[in-house]
C-alpha cells in the first residue's frame, strides 16, 4: 500500500473551551490533491497549521511520510512545505534569490544543494528571469509564486497551501492552478484551502467540507453533490409569477430560486432526487404561460452543493 503524504486522524483543538476543529481526519496519498472547503471560522487554518506543526493538535494524530509529526515535528517538518502567502514573510529589499537561499537554510538544505534547489523551485515558479530584483519590486502576484517558491526548497512530500491563489489575477491563479496540478504530478501531495468554488472543482481530487469545526461531507465533486441532497438542477423561463411552483414541487425540491429579468422570471430548482421536468411542463401549462423556455437540467455545481450542505449545519 503506499505510504500517504499526510495521514490526519481525529483532529481536535480547542482555544480554551471553544473548540475550533472537531474529530477531522484527512489523508492524502503522493499526487493527490486534497481541498478543505468551509465559511469561514470554521477550522481550515487551525487544521493546516496542526498538519503544519505549528499547532500542537488536543487530541488526533498527524502523520507526513509515515513520520509521527506530533512526536517528532522537525522530521515532519523537513517533509513539508508551507505555503501561507501574503504579502509578509520576505526580507523586501533583498533578491528573491537571497531570501530563497535563507530560507533553503533554515529548511536544513545541505550548504552544496542550496544554489541549485534555489535556482530550480525559482525555475518551476517562473521566476528566474527576475531572480535577482529586490522583493519589494514585485507584484503580488510574483509574490504569491514566491511563497510557492519557498514551499519547494525542501523537495517536501506534502503541500500545505493556504488559499494559494487569494487576491491574485484571473491569469496569474490559472498559472498558480496549473504549477499546484503539475506539482501533485510530480508526487508531492497538497492539501488546499481556498474559497474559489470553481478553483477547488479544478484541482480537488477529493474535498472535505468543514462547518463549525466538524466535517460534513468529504469526497470528489459528485460525492459532495450527492451528500448535500442537490443531485441536479433545472433552470427555465418564465412570464408567469412562480409563487404557485414551490407547492408543485413541495417536498422534491430545495428553496426555489427565483429573479426577475425584465418583466420575465428566471427559476432555478434544486432537485433533491431525480429532476422533475415533467412536473415544470404540467405547472407551466395547468398555470396556462404555456411551455417553459431555455429548459435545462445539468448536475448541480459545487457551489450549489457547498451552499446547501453549509446552510443545512447553519
Ligand atoms: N490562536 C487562536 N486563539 C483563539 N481562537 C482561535 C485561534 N485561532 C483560531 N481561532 C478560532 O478558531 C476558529 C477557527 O478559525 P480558523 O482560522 O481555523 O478558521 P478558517 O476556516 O481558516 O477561517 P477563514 O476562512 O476565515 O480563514 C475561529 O472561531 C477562530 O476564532
Amino acid at each position: 500500500m503506499t505510504r500517504p503524504a499526510l495521514h490526519a486522524r481525529g483532529l481536535r483543538r480547542a482555544f480554551g473551551d471553544r473548540i475550533a476543529v472537531d474529530d477531522v481526519s484527512v489523508r492524502i496519498d503522493p499526487g493527490e490533491i486534497v481541498c478543505v472547503l468551509g465559511p469561514n471560522g470554521a477550522g481550515k487554518t487551525t487544521t493546516v497549521r496542526m498538519c503544519a506543526t505549528l499547532l500542537t493538535p488536543t487530541a488526533g494524530s498527524v502523520e507526513v511520510d509515515g513520520v509521527d509529526a506530533v512526536a517528532d515535528p522537525r522530521a515532519a517538518r523537513r517533509r513539508t512545505g508551507l505555503v501561507l502567502g501574503g504579502d509578509a514573510g520576505f526580507y523586501s529589499r533583498a533578491s528573491a534569490r537571497k531570501n530563497l537561499l535563507f530560507f533553503a537554510d533554515v529548511a536544513g538544505v545541505p550548504r552544496s544543494e542550496r544554489h541549485g534547489r534555489v535556482t530550480s523551485a525559482l525555475e518551476a515558479v517562473s521566476l528566474l528571469d527576475r531572480a535577482d530584483d529586490p522583493v519589494r519590486a514585485y507584484s503580488r502576484g510574483m509574490r504569491q509564486r514566491l511563497h510557492l517558491a519557498r514551499g519547494l526548497l525542501g523537495r517536501p512530500r506534502l503541500l500545505l497551501l493556504d488559499e494559494p491563489t487569494s487576491g491574485l489575477d484571473p491569469q496569474v491563479a490559472a498559472e498558480t492552478r496549473t504549477l499546484v496540478r503539475a506539482l501533485a504530478d510530480s508526487g508531492a501531495g497538497v492539501l488546499l484551502t481556498s474559497h474559489h468554488m470553481a478553483e477547488v472543482e479544478q484541482l480537488a481530487d477529493r474535498i472535505h467540507v468543514v462547518v463549525g469545526g466538524r466535517e460534513v461531507a468529504h469526497g470528489s465533486v459528485a460525492e459532495i453533490s450527492s451528500a448535500s441532497g442537490v443531485g441536479s438542477v433545472t433552470t427555465f423561463t418564465t412570464a408567469l409569477g412562480a409563487t404557485t411552483l414551490a407547492a408543485a414541487v413541495d417536498g422534491l425540491a430545495g428553496p426555489l430560486d427565483v429573479t426577475d429579468e425584465a418583466g420575465r422570471w428566471r427559476v432555478r430548482i434544486p432537485w433533491r432526487g431525480a429532476a422533475r421536468e415533467d412536473l415544470v411542463r404540467q405547472w407551466c401549462l395547468a398555470a396556462g404561460g404555456g411551455v417553459p423556455v431555455d429548459l435545462v437540467t445539468r448536475p448541480a455545481t459545487l457551489e450549489e452543493s457547498y451552499l446547501a450542505l453549509v446552510g443545512a449545519s447553519a
